[in-house]
């Protein structure tokens, strides 16, 4: 019998970094599951597909990179289509993914302005459009989106053949379907109704259905927070206490959440196999592992340049860099400095985890053989051969804020149907503003999370999957190396709240926290073995320089700290001179006055 061909469609993708290419990789690969053959190229390849004539469905993946612009391999895409006559692409039927981040201004940008072209033109969209959100975690949308893509294509597939028989019966003037298509799936979730939850039973008072029927510690639980006017204790989940003002919390959720049926998203595949061996030949690495651009610098000199008095602190650190001789910079450059997690957090964490007794054993990281996550790597940031202890002190952003995907993961390591209910609702579309309220707003990280969970227990595995790679955080030079040859300034502030104050939302950053505990109360290093060291590297091509012809005035703006690379740029044009001429004095007193003259300060 002869072979039936496979339909086909095509997938076309940009992509700065690599992650909108690989899951166009991984929707090629799995065609051929679906009985489907794709035709895969990126939008730089217009050799490869020809949009002009294509009569089968297109599906795009493309991300945003700058400030909203499409990434270098789909720039000149983005511009030709722009050009296009209304009907250019009325034969055309896709469906985008659109990749992103919610810190950055223009969410996706890209992907809306592909769209919004494509239907300009006449094309036809067969499927949801995803945007997917880098910040909360690709996968929340993207795995459910790639779920449902496959009954989109070939509903797209028949829905051409028979229009295709329709067309040979229409007239001429006979219209065809125009965006956007109501018979669009929607992007499909997996449905977790309460129902299904087997510790809940009827719905109990004004809480949730959840809580009348769990233990009695699972309801103390799932008291909901009272607001801070009312004295605390008084909050009861029976009807008998009426004038109690309810607020849901990190812990504890309210009716119509707390009722509702929830799109929980997939669980992210499990992919790494981690064991822990006793060992003496850990390597005891004291600093970050990838040496070669680093340089281990002794802080020389702390100054406190703010009244004692004040909350806040700014200070000015000196590094001594002459034992670097290749470590030269200019104003405008700025460094990587390289902090540690905090050992009070990081023994915390092993406690947690209840890993603390082996917190001195090496730590073997291998890919499960089993695992379905598309490109699955050992994590790069974590070396070979190296201790529990110094994994979580100089690889893991311990202190990041756990996204969506991580939430999900941690539902399957906690017991009790409340506190999994709890999560599952954070992890969900329906308990979106609540995830954004009590976690993503709050910056609450992970041993917070873990401690609002008691009974949550993470194995080794997922922190490794899920926490991403400790990142050095940027200093700019605040001087010239004219006016201080081997030598660098850091200035920072750091905010001290006394015990009176309650402390706003946010805290003292992990890096200014840190260097700031290394020189407080600060102090006079007498003896060059005393100079604490820290870990720096130069960050490469900075473009902010001030401008090269000395005549041209230039105004310089920027809020607290942001100063910083100015008093280098003054510095190089005093010309290494101690003091200032009297118009650049001014410059830098104007600054530092406007500084002193914000409330608080
Ligand atoms: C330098 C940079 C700039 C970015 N700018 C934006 C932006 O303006 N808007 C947005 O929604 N996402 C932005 N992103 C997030 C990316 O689109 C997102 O991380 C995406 O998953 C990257 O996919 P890619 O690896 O295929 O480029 C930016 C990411 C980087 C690294």
């Amino acid at each position: 019998m002869p072979c039936e061909a496979k339909p086909r469609f095509v997938v076309l993708y940009g992509s700065q970094k690599g992650q909108a290419e690989s899951i166009a990789e991984g929707i090629a690969d799995e065609a051929e599951e679906h009985g489907l053959v794709a035709e895969l190229s990126c939008l730089n390849q217009n050799e490869k597909y020809n949009l002009e004539k294509e009569k089968a469905p297109v599906v795009f993946i493309v991300s945003t990179t700058g400030d909203g612009e499409p990434p270098d391999n789909a720039l000149q895409f983005v511009k030709s289509i722009k050009k296009k006559t209304p009907d250019h692409y009325k034969h055309l039927c896709y469906a985008l993914l659109a990749l992103g981040d919610t810190n950055y201004a223009n969410f996706c940008n890209c992907g809306k302005t592909i769209e919004r072209s494509l239907q300009e033109h006449g094309a036809k969209q067969f499927y949801a459009t995803g945007y997917a959100d880098d910040g909360v975690g690709l996968e929340v949308v993207l795995d459910p989106w790639i779920e449902g893509l496959w009954k989109a294509i070939n509903g797209a597939l028949s829905k051409m053949a028979s229009d295709r028989t329709d067309y040979s019966n229409a007239g001429p003037g006979d219209s065809i379907q125009q965006t956007p298509d109501s018979s669009i799936p929607d992007v499909q979730l997996n449905l977790l109704r309460i129902t299904d939850q087997k510790d809940c039973g009827p719905t109990g008072a004004s809480v949730s259905k959840c809580a009348t029927a769990a233990s009695a510690s699972a309801v103390s639980d799932l008291r909901p927070a009272v607001f801070p006017s009312q004295p605390l204790g008084t909050a009861s989940v029976s009807a008998a206490v009426p004038h109690v003002t309810l607020a849901a919390s990190l812990t504890h959720s309210l009716p119509p959440l707390s009722e509702s049926s929830l799109n929980v998203p997939a669980l992210p595949p499990p992919y790494l196999d981690v064991t822990l061996k006793e060992a003496d030949t850990v390597q005891q690495i004291v600093g970050p592992s990838n040496k070669e651009t680093l340089h281990e610098v002794p802080i020389s000199r702390a100054l406190q340049l703010t009244r004692g008095d004040s909350v806040k602190t700014s200070l000015l650190l000196e590094l001594d860099l002459s034992a670097h001789p290749n470590l030269t910079y200019q104003p405008g450059d700025s460094f990587d400095v390289f902090c540690p997690n905090k050992d009070s957090e990081v023994e915390e964490m092993l406690h947690r985890v209840g890993l603390y007794e082996q917190r001195n054993h090496s730590v073997h990281i291998s890919l499960r053989k089993d695992t379905k996550k598309k490109g699955a790597q050992v994590p790069a940031h974590v070396p070979p051969n190296i201790s529990l202890l110094y994994l979580l002190t100089w690889c893991l952003e311990i202190k990041s804020v756990p996204k969506k995907a991580f939430v999900r993961a941690l539902v399957e390591h906690t017991e009790g149907g409340v506190q999994r209910r709890r999560l599952q609702e954070l992890c969900s579309k329906q308990g979106s503003a609540d995830y954004n309220l009590h976690v993503r707003d709050q910056s609450l990280c992970l041993m917070e999370l873990l401690s609002a969970f008691t009974s949550c227990s993470p194995p080794l595995s997922l922190l490794i999957e899920h926490l991403p790679k400790l990142q050095p955080r940027p200093y700019s030079a605040a001087s010239s190396w004219l006016r201080y040859p081997g030598r660098l300034h850091f200035v920072f502030n750091v905010v001290e709240f006394p015990a009176c104050i309650a402390r706003p939302a946010g805290r003292r950053g992990l890096c200014t926290g840190w260097l700031f505990d290394l020189v407080h109360p600060v102090p006079v290093f007498p003896e060059k073995a005393a100079w604490p060291q820290i870990h720096v590297s130069l960050r490469p091509n900075s473009l902010f320089r001030p401008p090269s012809d000395q005549s041209v005035p230039f105004i310089m703006i920027g809020p607290g700290t942001g100063v910083a690379p100015f008093i280098g740029f003054l510095q190089q044009r005093a010309g290494g001179e101690r003091r200032p001429t009297s118009t650049k004095m001014s410059l830098l007193q104007a600054v530092c006055r406007s500084e002193e003259s914000r409330p608080g300060c």
